[in-house]
């Protein structure tokens, strides 16, 4: 048995397919011939274009454009007058276009792996895949065909690129094992959307497999067991037929409004951080977007993306929702989400520091940008924009003052935007959850972020293993909070969601729900198992449990 992370939830049961890279040893070999090497070298070139914008097609229909972006960064290496002369040039000395590329490659790798900046380093794969690529082709071997997977495989890989898994036939795939990655690198994400067991982070398991042979994923233990014993394959054989069966019994649950037993509406939303999110949203029945974490389309670059970049995600997201409600939040960053091109300060206490709103109200430009992509896009759907970590009312007035500069930008631009496009804000620190009777005076709608909120109530670290202990989301503090917050925003006739993980959490939804609250957001994949727990509950039973809070 091999430990992992589990990043995406269920059980595979299935043979090996183990991706493994060839490891070329790259001889150097005297060319007599230069012109000839030349043409080959530029035949593999065109040959990889080819090949690349294939890939970046099927990526982008099943993916979705983000997605097939990556794709550009690989062509623009193709393209590169200084990668590609450096080759022309060894191979114009004599030497084979193989070497060339594999040392003009090197150089580039080690050049960005100088660089400070992360993204930068990490951009070193892209030069290594590409490398790898044109290497393959002038050797005329096949690159690796993922589109005609063997039935029930367990891909067994060091990291499935995204070009990789755009190719996959996912009907045939019943898990994924990577050793690297972690909860939101890309095969993390992709499993969960696909809804495949995955587990990441297994050191040197490329090496340890091979194929053909027999494994159990578990994704939700982190377990990967290699060759079972027939008595733990009947075990777990019998735990995907529970799980089958509790997915069918959940099925069951989709078309069913959401509400308790005793006649409660409670409204089931999604939340998202990448936009091919949205299928499996939609596929559970979530009523809407609950929570867009735009930060992730600010990670893993060098600069923020431009006003247009975002209008295009924004306004899919929207399309896709099809008129339901878009609660999308703005940039929240700082904290534990660090954007090195940002240069935040080093803070001792990074939670409590220059982040979320804080960080947009003082760089208002960065702020504005995000702000005009988002009305723009507001004529797709139905759009609302919520403001994370709001500790105070001036906040509030003063990120809605950029709004209304935005606005009149775009008057001025004649640029259209929606004139009801709802405002609302984390309750996510307890100063607001306190002052929530002052806040709800400016604001349509509060969704409380219980990830924070518990945090900052019970001074516990959230990332800090030592006191992860003390997280009791159940504290009468915290419960008085949102008691606090959902009775003075009813007061007001606004409503109020939830938005932190423990809505996606069956143990909490019958308090959250005596608790009054009208929103519940969570992950996709929890949608239906939320609904169950809704429909078994009735409102006023726990509306009593909570009264003497
Ligand atoms: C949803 C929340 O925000 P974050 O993205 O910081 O988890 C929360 O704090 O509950």
């Amino acid at each position: 048995m091999i430990k992992g992370i589990p990043v995406s939830e269920g059980i595979g049961l299935g043979r090996a397919v183990v991706i493994k890279e060839s490891e070329y040893t790259i001889k150097k070999t005297k060319i007599e011939d230069t012109d000839a090497e030349l043409r080959r070298f530029l035949d593999s070139i065109e040959k990889a274009k080819e090949q690349i914008r294939k890939i970046k097609a099927a990526t982008q229909e099943s993916l979705g454009k983000k997605n097939a972006m990556i794709f550009d960064a690989h062509l623009l290496i193709l393209d590169d007058p200084e990668f590609v002369n450096m080759v022309r040039g060894k191979i114009e000395e004599g030497i084979n276009a193989e070497f060339a590329i594999d040392e003009s490659a090197r150089f580039f790798e080690n050049m960005l792996l100088s660089l400070e900046d992360e993204y930068m380093r990490e951009r070193t794969n892209d030069i290594k895949d590409v490398a790898l690529r044109l290497i393959k082709n002038l050797n005329g071997e096949e690159q690796i065909d993922l589109k005609n997977l063997p039935e029930d495989s367990i891909l067994i890989a060091h990291d499935l690129t995204p070009s990789q898994t755009a190719q996959i036939n996912k009907q045939n795939v019943r898990g994924f094992v990577t050793e690297k990655g972690g909860k939101t690198s890309h095969t993390a994400i992709i499993a969960r959307t696909y809804e495949i067991p995955a587990v990441v982070g297994v050191e040197g398991i490329v090496n340890r497999i091979k194929d053909g042979d027999f494994l159990i994923v578990d994704g939700y233990e982190g377990f990967v067991y290699v060759n079972p014993e027939e008595d733990l394959i009947k075990e777990y054989e019998k735990k995907l037929d529970e799980e089958n069966k509790r997915k069918e019994e959940l099925k069951s649950f989709l078309y069913v409004e959401s509400k308790t037993q005793d006649g409660k509406r409670i409204k089931l939303f999604a939340n998202i951080a990448h936009i091919e999110e949205i299928d499996a949203a939609l596929k559970n029945g979530a009523e809407g977007i609950g929570l867009f974490r735009t930060e992730f389309l600010f990670m893993d670059r060098s600069q923020p993306p431009s006003e247009d970049e975002q209008f295009e995600v924004y306004k899919t997201v929207l399309e896709k929702m099809e008129g339901k409600p878009v609660i999308i939040r703005t940039l929240d960053v700082g904290g534990d989400k660090n954007i090195s091109y940002l240069n935040i300060d080093k803070e001792e206490n990074p939670f409590l520091g220059y982040r979320a709103i804080r960080l947009c109200l003082g760089n208002k430009e960065l702020f504005k940008t995000q702000l005009r992509a988002l009305l723009r896009a507001s004529i797709y759907g139905k759009l609302k924009i919520m403001f994370p970590m709001i500790t105070c009312i001036d906040e509030v007035y003063q990120a809605k003052w950029i709004i209304q500069e935005a606005k009149e930008e775009l008057k001025k631009e004649n640029i259209l935007f929606s004139q009801n496009i709802e405002i609302g804000i984390m309750i996510e620190t307890p100063a607001a959850a306190v002052i929530s009777d002052i806040l709800d005076k400016e604001v349509d709608f509060f969704s409380i972020g219980t990830n924070d909120l518990i945090q900052y109530t019970l001074a516990i670290d959230r990332t800090n293993d030592k006191v992860s202990y003390l997280y009791n989301p159940l504290h009468p503090a915290v419960l008085r909070l949102i008691k606090m917050t959902v009775e003075n925003a009813h007061k007001r006739g606004i409503e109020v969601g939830v938005c932190g993980e423990i809505a996606s959490n069956q143990e909490f939804v019958p308090v959250l729900i005596g608790l009054g609250v009208d929103e519940l957001s969570v992950n996709p994949s929890k949608i239906l198992n939320v609904k169950k727990k809704i429909l078994q509950t009735r409102f006023e039973e726990e509306n009593l449990r909570v009264k003497e809070l």
